[in-house]
C-alpha cells in the first residue's frame, strides 16, 4: 500500500511497476528502507528538493508515523509505502530508476534461522543491482561490525558492485534517532558505501511478465475443479515459497472462489482465485481484489489450478 501522505495512491499491481522518476522534479528518486520515526526521510526531502524521497517500511506504525511527519513538515517530494521493501522494491519500481538507496540501522537478525532476512543475503545485492541507476549507491549505517563486513564481502562478489572501505563513526550529514540512542551509550556505528557503476545488460528475472490469469480447456465443472483443489499445498515457482488452498465457494452464478495463502519467505498473501465457466472450460484468475504480489508461491498457486482444471 503506498500513501501520498494520507492518499491511497496504488493498491493493487495494476499499473506496476511505476516509475517514479516521472513524479521527481528533476528525475532523481531517492529511497530510505526502514525509515523508523521518519526523521532521516525529512533530512533527505528537505536537502534534495529537486529529488523525488521515497520510504518504505514494514511497521505500519511507524509508515503512519513518518507520513505524518512529512506532511507536518509540508514536503511535497517524500512518499511514504507501508510494506516488506524485499518485495516492494523489486514489484513497484522500475529497473535501475534509484539513484540512492540508505538503510539506516537495520536489525542484524543474529539467529540463523533469521539470516534471510539480511541484507548480507545475496538476494538482497541482486534487488539493489535491480534497482540502482549506473553510477547510484547504497549506503548502509549499523551498529554492528559484523554485518557490515559481511555486507560489503556479499556485494564484493558480483562484479556490478564497489565497495568502498568500511568506515568507523564518519562524519554525517544527519545522526539518527537509533545512532543518537547508541552514540550515547559510548558505541561506535559502522558504514559502508556500496557502488553500482555498471548498468545491467539482460532484461532482470522477474515476475512483472507472469499472467494474472489463465485459461483451461476442460470438461469438468467448476465445482469439480475447486473440489479438487481444496487443502491442496506446496512449493513456489523454483522452490521459494509455499502456497495452500483454503476454503471454497461457488457462488449462485457458478463462479467458484477458493482462497489461497501464500508464504514468500516471510511475505504472506491472502487472496483468491476465481474459477470462471467458459464455453471451452474455465478461466482461472486472481482475484485482484485481494491485490496480491506476483510472487513465485502466487504463481505456483495460480498454475496449480490450472494443472487440476486440464487433468
Ligand atoms: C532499528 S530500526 C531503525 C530505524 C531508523 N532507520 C533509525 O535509524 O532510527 C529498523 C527499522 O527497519 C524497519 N524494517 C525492518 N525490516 C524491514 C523491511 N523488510 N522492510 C522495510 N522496513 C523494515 C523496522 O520496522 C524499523 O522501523
Amino acid at each position: 500500500m503506498l500513501w501520498n501522505l494520507n492518499k491511497v495512491i496504488i493498491s493493487q499491481n495494476d499499473g506496476l511497476p511505476v516509475d517514479w522518476r516521472g513524479m521527481s522534479p528533476s528525475g532523481r528518486v531517492l529511497v530510505e528502507i526502514g525509515f523508523g520515526n521518519g526523521e532521516f526521510l525529512e533530512f533527505l526531502a528537505g536537502s534534495n528538493p529537486d529529488a523525488l524521497i521515497v520510504g518504505v517500511e514494514v511497521s505500519q506504525w511507524c509508515a503512519a508515523k513518518g507520513a505524518r511527519r512529512i506532511l507536518a513538515a509540508g514536503y511535497e517530494n517524500a512518499r511514504v509505502m507501508h510494506g516488506d521493501a524485499r518485495f516492494l522494491l523489486r514489484h513497484c519500481f522500475a529497473p535501475e530508476s534509484v539513484e540512492r538507496v540508505y538503510m539506516n540501522f537495520p536489525c542484524p537478525w543474529p539467529k540463523t534461522r533469521h539470516a534471510s532476512r539480511r541484507v548480507t543475503v545475496p538476494s538482497f545485492a541482486d534487488l539493489m543491482k535491480y534497482l540502482i541507476s549506473p553510477g547510484g549507491a547504497f549506503e548502509l549505517a549499523t551498529d554492528v561490525d559484523w554485518y557490515a563486513l559481511e555486507t560489503a564481502e556479499v556485494f564484493s562478489g558480483d562484479p556490478a558492485f564497489r565497495a568502498d572501505p568500511v568506515a568507523v563513526n564518519p562524519a554525517r550529514p544527519y545522526v539518527t534517532k537509533y545512532e543518537r540512542k547508541w552514540k550515547a551509550m559510548g558505541k561506535d556505528t559502522w558504514h559502508l558505501t556500496i557502488h553500482k557503476d555498471v548498468k545491467l545488460t539482460e532484461k532482470p528475472a522477474g515476475e512483472d511478465d507472469w499472467p494474472m490469469e489463465c485459461e483451461a480447456s476442460t470438461k469438468k465443472s467448476v465445482k469439480e475443479v475447486i473440489d479438487s483443489l481444496k487443502d491442496c499445498e506446496g512449493e513456489g515457482v523454483g522452490g521459494k515459497g509455499h502456497w495452500v488452498f483454503r476454503d471454497a465457494f461457488l457462488s449462485d452464478g457458478g463462479v467458484g472462489l477458493m482462497l489461497v495463502i501464500t508464504a514468500d519467505e516471510e511475505f504472506e498473501q491472502h487472496f483468491y482465485l476465481k474459477v470462471i465457466p467458459n464455453p471451452r472450460g474455465v478461466t482461472i484468475k486472481v482475484d485482484s481484489v485481494g491485490h496480491p504480489y506476483r510472487t513465485p508461491a502466487m504463481r505456483a498457486a495460480l498454475l496449480k489450478a490450472l494443472a487440476a482444471a486440464e487433468n
